[in-house]
């Protein structure tokens, strides 16, 4: 990863992530951009050619940071930005297979374009969005990217049938989760749940996620495939 502000990404070293690293199931450098830098000021912004607000980084530094980089074996270059293609459980998918991942972190009003372009000369360039809202930077979208990402490697969640299943992997949402006490506030957990009747079990959480898929995320049943509901789904 290269930014401006390393210590940014520092979360990364902690919990799961962090132990997954010790473990050696994946690698994390981070690299302070600045150190690409040649004057005094340690400049990586300048104006707007075309005016407008903000500041836009540099391309000589950014060139001369990612020819190292991008350097050794090969690897895709994932820059967040706010005009990026979404990031979705498929991407992060996509992202656990890759042998290298090198993130791009910007800051003020993004990267000039003719970075990407250059980069896009030589490695694949996904130019990825977290969300439509604007952050400050290009480094939290990179925590929450490596958390998607790093969590379907295998080895570094304990129990893999969490990743299998969960949320989005069969195109619905998750629905509601209980543990101990049975009763907590005077609310009590589905008897359902606590029946061991499995089959019904599993049929009474599918419902839940229809129901919750259905009334927040309309947009997810719509891009189901055909087959993928059945009867009992659809009688809902
Ligand atoms: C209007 O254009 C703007 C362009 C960039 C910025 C600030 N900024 C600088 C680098 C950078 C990297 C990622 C993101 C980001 C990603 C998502 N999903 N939201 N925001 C934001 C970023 C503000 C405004």
């Amino acid at each position: 990863m290269v930014s401006i502000f390393p210590s940014y990404l520092a979360p990364l070293r902690e919990a799961l992530l962090g132990r997954a690293i010790s473990r050696g199931l994946l690698e994390l450098t981070v690299h302070d951009l600045r150190a690409w830098t040649h004057d005094v000021h340690q400049a990586v912004d300048d104006s707007p050619y075309g005016g407008g607000p903000g500041m836009v980084m540099r391309p000589q530094v950014w060139g001369d940071a990612l020819d190292d980089v991008l350097a050794g074996p090969p690897a895709r270059l994932v820059v967040p930005t706010p005009a990026g293609r979404p990031f979705t459980q498929a991407l992060a998918r996509e992202f656990s297979a890759e042998e290298r991942l090198v993130f791009a972190c910007g800051r003020y009003e993004g990267i000039d374009q003719r970075v990407l372009d250059d980069a896009a000369r030589r490695v694949t360039v996904d130019e990825v969005s977290i969300g439509d809202y604007v952050l400050v930077g290009g480094e939290v979208a990179v925590l929450a990217i490596v958390e998607a990402v790093v969590r379907l490697l295998p080895g570094v969640l304990g129990n893999p049938r969490s990743a299998a299943e969960d949320s989005f992997s069969d195109g619905l949402l998750e629905g509601p989760a209980y543990t101990r006490p049975e009763v907590w506030r005077g609310l009590a957990v589905p008897d359902v749940l606590r029946s061991g009747n499995h089959a019904l079990i599993d049929r009474w959480r599918r419902d839940r996620s229809l129901e919750r898929t259905h009334r927040r995320r309309p947009d997810l049943l719509e891009a189901l495939p055909a087959d993928a509901l059945d009867r009992a789904d659809r009688a809902l």
